[in-house]
């Protein structure tokens, strides 16, 4: 049986070859001859899960044989980047692939280009998540992703003169072959409508009901993940909602055609968007709805398959380690008590406690509006249970505090799951910690202020419940398939282990000094360099300079992040060379990349500060072999791959204190990049490891920016100081850099010379010394690559791998070593 199918799936190039024609025909429906790049990438796709499969079987067969302990990574996102060779990587069947490819004259990267990307996320998050599925398969932990299948992922971003314009991501057009649904995982939802409370005869004790409004089904639909090269496949369970009954016949024959599907419409809507604001809370009822959706689901899920190993729900906590990515699905809690009170009849203490050791909440950003806060008013009317558990929650929770700092009111208020100032809210941050066994930030700062600012009072309160994990990112993915050539020098002299222990790339210092070696580690980043402006050629029809040093800020537009700091000091550099005070300023091109949120229009104006920057010294004779700038459209998973092993300078320029850790940074490093950088995030843990002499720091420190905002901050001050930035700001203030068009950038002006949040003016000087001595250190080609190659050697600590094994050690308490 199994063996004469696995004899099918023979990871030759010759029974890869044949699988092909034989999915050409049998899956797809076509004669070879006739087939066109998306049915031979169809094709392809299939032939790869088929070899996934069985590896797949055998992982769950052995997770119940061995009643081990699960991990559910709860996440509303999953930005998981094409399958196709991520899975051929971690299967080692990319070399035979390649050889079937030549066999039937494609090429496989043509052909992996035509996988639509699955864009299930926003951004850092969502990419966190995926990295870490990968990083839990190969470390083998037994683990489940839960998420949204949403129908439309993160928009398709397009750059019309200058401006970001949206349009919709229909990934799923032609189908997604790397899915099967699970029908027998079906669920269903309740929303709405009112609770009844009836005495129970014999005990005397309330029982709760609740009467929902509808109820929608959830349908789960399985991503397989494949892990490195161990033949383990862990699962991604995205579920889609759908209408209970998706068509009324009875409405229809009343002639009622639209109303006949009206409760489909409204159903399926809850799965068919992502939404796009990242770091921005909207308040919206279609968001809690989608968050409640998938999170019910996913518990609801657990549960069954709980008993479906006959297992005693009191030992629910022993099985199930529930780790919820952010506030999104903190809602879980709430529904966790309800399912063991309401449903399994558990007293409320053993369900606390139960509840409690089942969670784990990790915290992604700092930002106060980001943190989320539903309006009473929406929750209650959508889950009206739910808000009778979290005032009973709150209830013994205040209780303690009350016991715990007796008379400190205020400090009752500020912990209180419901926020009373104002129109009442529920937190639901403070939901995630009291309902949590242990709480962690994503970087040694982030998760220090947490402890010192954001949850302060929960830590006075519970100190053994906060941790941190740095985050991490998935070597596979972002050295590996992002970069072959590298990954075949690496190879040549260190062997295979860093594959899956990256710390042995620590090997690499061996070769610093050794010329011939740093000649190869240059030539590896001019081809890099090569392969990226082939492709912008391509896509853009313009060229880049290879011997210019690629400076590169790609990550989501924010005013934290200060893409417009970055544009500021290129304004700078412009002025400079006009006024002659500039000479020989080693050629620089300056990439940009990354979406604003649709409804966030000073993000979508510092894309067109840039774009305007780009155009302005373009076009100047006097700039143009000097200076270039672009904003690559659309920055997405597979862009990333094409331009993170292509970097020399990695932009990590964020105000001190504002980016929870950062995981682009971890990428550019792996891939040989230098950081200039502030402060703040992970980039301290980078400059700790890689060495202070290897970063170009500037900037103030988070402590600094804190006794600024406490003094008064005035940005003028700054402008009035220094000449450069006067120059500069004048200059966007009268149009000289935009064709005298004074208008479109008046905001910002306004802004940064009145306001600046995010103190750019402060620490613009010091970024454009920190820029300029990043400038002559590349024209010293032998200390660069001695930079460049000491980052690489150094990024051990910044494998996902290493923040798994965190997770199972410190959080989820999973012994690894068995
Ligand atoms: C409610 C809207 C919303 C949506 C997404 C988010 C995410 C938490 C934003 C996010 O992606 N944060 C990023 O998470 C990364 C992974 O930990 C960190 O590396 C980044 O510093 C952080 O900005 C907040 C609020």
């Amino acid at each position: 049986g199994t063996t004469a199918i696995a004899a099918q799936d023979n990871r030759s190039a010759d029974g890869i070859r044949l699988a092909f024609l034989r999915h050409m025909r049998r899956t797809i429906g076509k004669p070879v001859e006739f087939s066109n790049t998306l049915d031979q990438y169809r094709a392809m796709a299939h032939l790869v899960r088929d070899r996934v499969m069985d590896d797949w079987i055998t992982t769950v067969e052995s997770y119940v044989q061995h009643n081990v302990r699960v991990v559910c990574y709860l996440s509303a996102e999953f930005l998981l980047g094409p399958h196709l060779l991520n899975a051929m990587l971690n299967l080692g069947i990319t070399d035979s692939a390649e050889k079937a490819c030549d066999e039937l004259h494609y090429s496989l990267t043509q052909l992996a280009d035509e996988e639509p990307e699955p864009g299930l996320g926003n951004g850092g998050l969502g990419r966190l998540a995926a990295c870490y599925m990968d990083s839990m398969t190969t470390l083998e932990v037994p683990a489940v992703g839960y998420g949204l299948r949403y129908e439309f992922g993160i928009f398709r971003q397009e750059i019309r003169d200058g401006w970001q314009v949206e349009h919709s991501d229909k990934w799923l057009e032609y189908g997604n072959p790397w899915e099967i649904p699970a029908s027998e995982a079906t669920q269903h939802v309740s929303f709405g409508g009112h609770t009844e409370t009836t005495k129970d005869e014999k005990t005397g004790e309330l029982i709760w009901k609740w009467v929902p409004a509808f109820t929608v089904k959830g349908v789960a639909y399985d991503t397989p993940i494949p892990g490195y090269r161990n033949k383990q496949v862990n699962r991604l369970r995205l579920w889609k909602a759908e209408a209970e009954d998706s068509f009324d016949l009875e409405i229809f024959n009343r002639g009622d055609y639209m109303g006949a599907v009206r409760d489909k419409m409204e159903s399926e809507t809850i799965s068919k968007v992502l939404y796009p604001p990242d770091e921005t809370e909207q308040g919206k009822r279609l968001r809690l709805m989608q968050q409640y959706f998938f999170t019910s689901c996913s518990l609801q899920d657990m549960v069954r398959l709980h008993k479906l190993q006959k297992l005693p729900i009191e030992k629910f906590a022993d099985k199930w380690s529930v780790q919820l990515n952010d506030t999104h699905p903190s809602i879980g809690i709430a529904e966790l008590m309800r399912i063991l009170t309401d449903e399994e009849e558990i007293g409320w203490d053993e369900a606390w406690t139960i509840t409690q050791a089942t969670f784990g909440y990790t915290n992604h950003t700092l930002l106060p509006e980001a943190l989320e806060k539903w309006p009473l008013p929406i929750f209650a009317s959508l889950l009206p249970r739910h808000i009778e558990i979290i005032y009973e929650i709150n209830r013994r929770f205040l209780k303690d505090m009350q016991a715990k700092f007796p008379g400190d009111t205020a400090r009752w208020a500020r912990m209180s799951l419901i926020g009373e100032d104002g129109e009442k809210q529920v937190r639901m941050a403070n939901l995630a910690v009291v309902g949590s066994k242990m709480v962690n930030g994503v970087a040694k700062l982030h998760s220090e202020l947490l402890k010192e600012d954001t949850l302060k009072d929960f830590y006075e309160a519970f100190p053994n419940r906060f941790t941190n994990v740095t985050n991490g990112v998935t070597p596979r993915r972002w050295l590996m398939l992002a970069d072959p050539p590298l990954t075949a020098l690496l190879n040549e002299v260190l062997g295979t282990a860093w594959h899956t222990d990256l710390y042995a790339l620590r090997g690499l210092e061996d070769y610093v000094d050794d010329a011939g070696f740093l000649d190869k580690w240059r030539k590896r980043q001019e081809e890099s360099k090569g392969r990226l402006g082939d492709f912008i050629k391509r896509s853009m029809d313009v060229s880049l300079n290879p011997a210019s040093m690629f400076d590169v800020q790609v990550k989501r537009i924010h005013e934290y992040k200060r893409q417009h700091l970055n544009a500021l000091h290129i304004l700078g550099l412009y002025c400079r060379i006009k006024s002659g005070e500039l000479k020989d300023l080693p050629p620089r091109t300056f990439l940009f990349g990354g979406k604003a949120a649709p409804s966030y229009t000073y993000a979508k104006l510092m894309i067109k500060l840039v774009c305007t920057v780009g155009e302005l010294v373009g076009k100047d004779p006097q700039t143009k072999d000097l200076l270039r700038v672009l904003f690559v459209p659309d920055y997405s998973v597979s862009l990333g791959q094409r331009i993170y092993p292509a970097a020399d300078l990695s932009e990590q320029i964020s105000t001190a204190g504002k980016e929870a850790s950062g995981t682009g940074c971890m990428k550019f490093m792996m891939n040989g990049a230098v950081a200039i950088g502030t402060l703040d995030g992970a980039n301290i843990e980078i400059r700790e490891e890689v060495g202070e002499e290897n970063f170009f720091l500037f900037g103030l420190t988070a402590p600094q920016i804190a006794e600024k905002q406490k003094a008064g901050y005035r940005p003028r001050d700054f402008y009035e100081k220094s000449p450069l930035l006067r120059e500069v700001m004048d200059g966007l203030r009268d149009g000289r850099f935009s064709n005298g068009d004074r208008d479109t950038f008046a905001p910002l002006v306004r802004d940064l010379l009145e306001v600046d949040r995010y103190f750019v003016m402060a620490d613009f000087d010091d970024y454009a010394r920190a820029q300029s001595e990043a400038g002559k250190i590349f024209c010293d080609s032998k200390k660069w690559s001695r930079m460049s190659l000491l980052n690489t050697a150094r990024s051990g600590k910044f494998s996902s791998d290493r923040s798994i094994r965190e997770y199972c050690q410190n959080i989820w308490k999973i012994n690894l070593d068995r």
